[in-house]
């Protein structure tokens, strides 16, 4: 399993103290989720931040935007060190071309949909992409109630995506934690981002360890 712990529920005034705690421990990417007060009814941080947590980690930044028109920040992003940019389905009028420019950019794309977008949307676009996030809460904020019909929805892709041979990843995210791990993982999901679970903990990297290993 991948482990992405996501920034947005770490101690800010902390955090370079944060970026090397996960360095040092068992998690596989950065989790970065960026926010414009439009898309979603929050706004958390964008360039600037990520360009300084890019000087303290070699790990791969997974760079989630939550914004309308990302098209026009995709170059900004892969000149702040996004490995990963994904973009909203529901944000996305041209999301084909969006998606190659992303790819032009030397980045992963990645497609992500909201709870209530059917994974048979994503039909003609997988075999372009190299993962999907498959919101497990309402885009926004941390902290909330893990979607339990998001396991369906894992299993669904998951299946179509195997049917077909292709290397696309499914990344699951919000109100993941030690309790959904091991369903998750048996569903067929590959990444798991975690902020509260991760950063409110008392022991952050035992509770990366355990989700890496879904030994919860
Ligand atoms: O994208 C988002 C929220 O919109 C997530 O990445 C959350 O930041 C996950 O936080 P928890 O639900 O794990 O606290």
């Amino acid at each position: 399993m991948i482990v992405a712990p996501s920034l947005l529920a770490s101690n800010f005034l902390h955090l370079e103290a944060e970026a090397r705690m996960l360095n040092e421990s068992e998690a596989d990417w950065f989790h970065l989720d960026v926010m414009d007060g439009r898309f979603v009814n929050n706004i958390s941080f964008g360039l600037p931040i990520i360009q300084q947590l890019r000087k303290t980690t070699q790990k791969l930044f997974d760079v989630h935007l939550m914004i309308e028109e990302p098209e026009k920040y995709a170059e900004a992003f892969a000149r702040a060190g996004a490995d990963i940019l994904t973009v909203h389905y529901e944000a996305c009028r041209h999301l084909h071309r969006n998606i190659q420019q992303i790819r032009d950019l030397g980045m992963i794309p990645g497609v992500a949909i909201n709870p209530h977008t059917p994974v048979q949307l994503l039909q003609d676009i997988l075999p372009d992409i190299g993962m999907v996030l498959v919101m497990s809460v309402n885009p926004g904020f941390g902290g909330q109630s893990f979607i339990p019909h998001t396991y369906q929805k894992v299993k669904t892709l998951r299946q179509r995506i195997d049917q077909f041979g292709l290397d696309v990843k499914i990344e699951i995210d919000g109100g993941v934690d030690l309790s959904n791990a091991r369903q998750l993982s048996e569903a067929g999901a590959h990444v798991l981002v975690a902020g509260s679970a991760v950063f409110h903990a008392p022991d952050p990297r035992q509770v990366i360890s355990s989700l890496k290993h879904c030994d919860a």
